[in-house]
């Protein structure tokens, strides 16, 4: 099965609040940014994945995403991430009414290719699945099948909520680099453990350099 996914990008200044105290208001945007470039650079090297769709009102990040080949949607001012996702999941169908959707979240910087590739694998399985985050308490990616609503509810939780929503929880083994999203300064040792993308190895010596 070929997936179109759709990866939300928070205004890169709100971004990655929880990093604040490994990364100042100087380098915090351009690590937000760099998170998503490299999670957007490797999904659409992955194999299961048709296109990349993502949803965003800056447009800084818009410009650089697209650069790489996604498509850009914008943002519902101020509605927050659930209905951002269920906007761009129905401006991805009014293009393609039988696509299998998958929400994906834009801080995975050690994403692989491969990794997303099984865990999708496992996701076409079901009519809705979710893959929970490294701490077992968030989601990093949900899937709807052709003809399902995707039915997003991320945010502090989501595990349970998604649980409770009746999606499948997907529990493959060794699919770390999908799991590890980074919102904390140990979140980004345990990407950076894993080997993240060059955006990201780029700016985390930033902050090296720095000191922190
Ligand atoms: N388009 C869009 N994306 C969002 C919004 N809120 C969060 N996101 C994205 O959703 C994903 C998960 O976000 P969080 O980790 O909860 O939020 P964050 O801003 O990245 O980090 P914190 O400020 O620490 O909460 C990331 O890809 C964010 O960029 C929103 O209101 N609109
Ligand atoms: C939005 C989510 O991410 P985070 O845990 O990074 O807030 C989520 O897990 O649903």
């Amino acid at each position: 099965m070929q997936w179109s996914l759709v990866v939300p990008v928070k205004s890169l200044a709100r971004a990655k609040s929880r990093l604040a105290d490994t990364a100042d208001d100087a380098v915090r945007p351009d690590l937000a940014l760099a998170f998503a470039l490299d999670t957007v650079a490797a999904a659409l090297a992955c194999p299961a994945v048709a296109d990349v769709a993502v949803v965003t009102d800056d447009l800084r990040a818009g410009r650089e995403l697209a650069a790489l080949g996604a498509a850009v949607v914008p943002d519902e001012p101020g509605a927050g991430l659930n209905a951002a996702l269920a906007h761009a999941v129905a401006a991805v169908r009014a293009a393609r009414a039988e696509s299998a959707v998958a929400a994906l979240n834009a801080d995975l910087p050690a994403l692989r290719p491969a990794e997303l590739a099984r865990v999708l694998e496992r996701a076409a399985q079901f009519p809705r699945a979710f893959l929970p985050d490294a701490a077992a308490i968030g989601t990093t990616l949900l899937t709807a099948a052709p003809g399902r609503e995707l039915r997003p509810a991320f945010g502090p939780d989501s595990r349970n909520r998604h649980r409770a929503s009746g999606a499948v929880e997907l529990r493959p083994a060794g699919v770390d680099s999908v799991r590890q999203d980074v919102d904390t300064g140990d979140d980004l040792r345990a990407a950076l453990a894993l080997g993240v993308g060059a955006r990201t190895a780029a700016t985390a010596a930033r902050l090296l350099i720095a000191g922190q």
